[in-house]
């Protein structure tokens, strides 16, 4: 099929993505970008990770990574804690009433990710929150990065060490360049300036509503399921005592709640269209039926990823009903690595795969700790098609409990 001016081969070979993710990343390290975004991928001053390709990807890629460390990510919890206690205060407006929990929860998130990815401190739920922050980053001589620069030592250490720093400082950084053919050596090793707002604003766009979205999908999905509900909240009862408690070690511990957070990436796949990959060069791959296809230069390869994500003979005869236990490692060990990919696969898998499971989790806990999300009569299961698909709404009715 043509998608914009892309030739697109859509897909539910497993071994055809196998080949494309893994075996032969370097023909389809290239993604597949929408045509507004006509820019040079591989030179161009304004990159970001998500846009770039070859060795400009590569440094990008090391340098974004090296700030989502799980120590790093553990690093967000007092921005989260704060988030999570102004979600909250809104929902106490509301309580036992209905209440549309998408917006909230994208406040939520936008709250963490702004926060910590870019040093702003807006008040929560500002309607025109993410214009605002993405102008704090114009190139202008007031934004929060020239604020970076002229701080002192000693005002840094009094504050919050963000992701804004950490991205900062690994532009001092030396990177690992133990396999020096992989760089070329033209291309300075630290953020440019102009990088260092692309990959804040990286963080923002890829990492704020596609974790709303994963959060109210599990709200979703446990309303539809009280009796699993029922299990998280004697998992929590177990790790966790107060929300004071929660932080990134405990959460760790909650394996039931990773289940059903894996589980509904299953069930309700957000950020599938930008898993597409562009062929560099013409290539010949493998499919699952012993047989080929011929791969032309410039054609892209979209997994189809719903439909692979309820194919019975991956998933079972009940692939369709919502079972967690899919992803004990028991039941897991057998299925081919290309069946769930919720975050993508290979060297461009999504670098914030922990920081999201771990938001969602620690959201999740504290939202039932203090409520029972039920469906009601304006509850819509209307779903929109954009980049990241998600409920238009989510209206709930929210129950005040008294801890688990
Ligand atoms: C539930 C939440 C999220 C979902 C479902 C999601 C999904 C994805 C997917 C499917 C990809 C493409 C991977 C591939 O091509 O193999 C991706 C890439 C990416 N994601 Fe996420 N993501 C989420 C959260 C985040 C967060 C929190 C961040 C950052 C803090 C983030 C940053 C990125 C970046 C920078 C890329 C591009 C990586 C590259 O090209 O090397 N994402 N994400």
């Amino acid at each position: 099929m043509l998608l914009g001016a892309h030739r697109v081969i859509v897909t539910t070979d497993l071994d055809i993505l196998n080949e494309v993710y893994i075996k032969q990343f370097h023909t389809f390290q290239a993604r597949m970008i929408h045509p507004s975004v006509a820019i040079d991928q591989e030179n161009g001053p304004q990159m970001n990770v998500f846009l770039g390709q070859g060795n400009r990807w590569k440094r990008l890629r090391a340098l974004f990574a090296a700030s989502l460390t799980v120590a790093k990510v553990k690093s967000v919890d007092p921005i989260m804690k704060r988030a999570h206690e102004e979600l909250i205060e809104n929902l106490r407006k509301y309580e036992n009433g209905v209440i549309n929990v998408k917006p909230l929860i994208l406040n939520m998130t936008f709250a963490v990710i702004s926060r910590s990815a870019m040093g702003i401190n807006e008040e929560f739920g500002k309607s025109d929150f993410l214009q605002k922050v993405m102008n704090a980053f114009d190139r202008g001589e007031t934004n929060v990065i020239t604020e970076r620069e002229n701080e002192s030592l000693e005002e840094k250490a009094k504050r919050h060490q963000d992701f804004l720093d950490f991205l900062r400082e690994a532009q001092e950084d030396d990177l690992d360049t133990t396999n020096k053919a992989d760089f070329d050596t033209k291309i300075p090793k630290k953020l440019t300036r102009d990088e260092l707002i692309g990959s804040s604003q990286a963080f923002l766009v890829a990492g704020g509503e596609t974790t709303a979205i994963l959060i109210t999908h599990c709200l979703y999905e446990l309303a539809l399921h009280p009796e699993l509900e029922q299990i998280i909240l004697e998992e929590i009862n177990e790790h966790i005592k107060t929300p004071d408690d929660i932080d990134y070690n405990c959460v760790k511990n909650l394996e039931y709640l990773e289940r059903v957070v894996k589980e509904t990436t299953r069930l309700h796949p957000s950020a599938y269209l930008v898993t597409a990959r562009r062929a560099i060069e013409s290539v010949i791959l493998q499919c699952s039926d012993g047989s080929s296809i011929q791969i032309d230069k410039g054609t892209c390869i979209l997994p189809n990823i719903p439909v692979i994500t309820t194919d019975k003979k991956v998933w079972g005869k009940d692939a369709s009903e919502f079972n967690p236990d899919r992803f004990l490692p028991e039941n897991s060990e057998n299925r081919h690595p290309m069946a769930w990919l919720p975050f993508g696969a290979g060297l461009r898998i999504c670098p914030g795969k922990t920081l999201a499971i771990y938001e969602t989790k620690a959201t999740l806990v504290r939202l039932l700790m203090e409520y029972k999300f039920e469906f009601c009569n304006e509850t819509q299961t209307k779903e929109i098609t954009k980049a990241t698909l998600g409920f238009v709404e989510l209206k709930m009715k929210i129950i005040p409990r008294k801890i688990v």
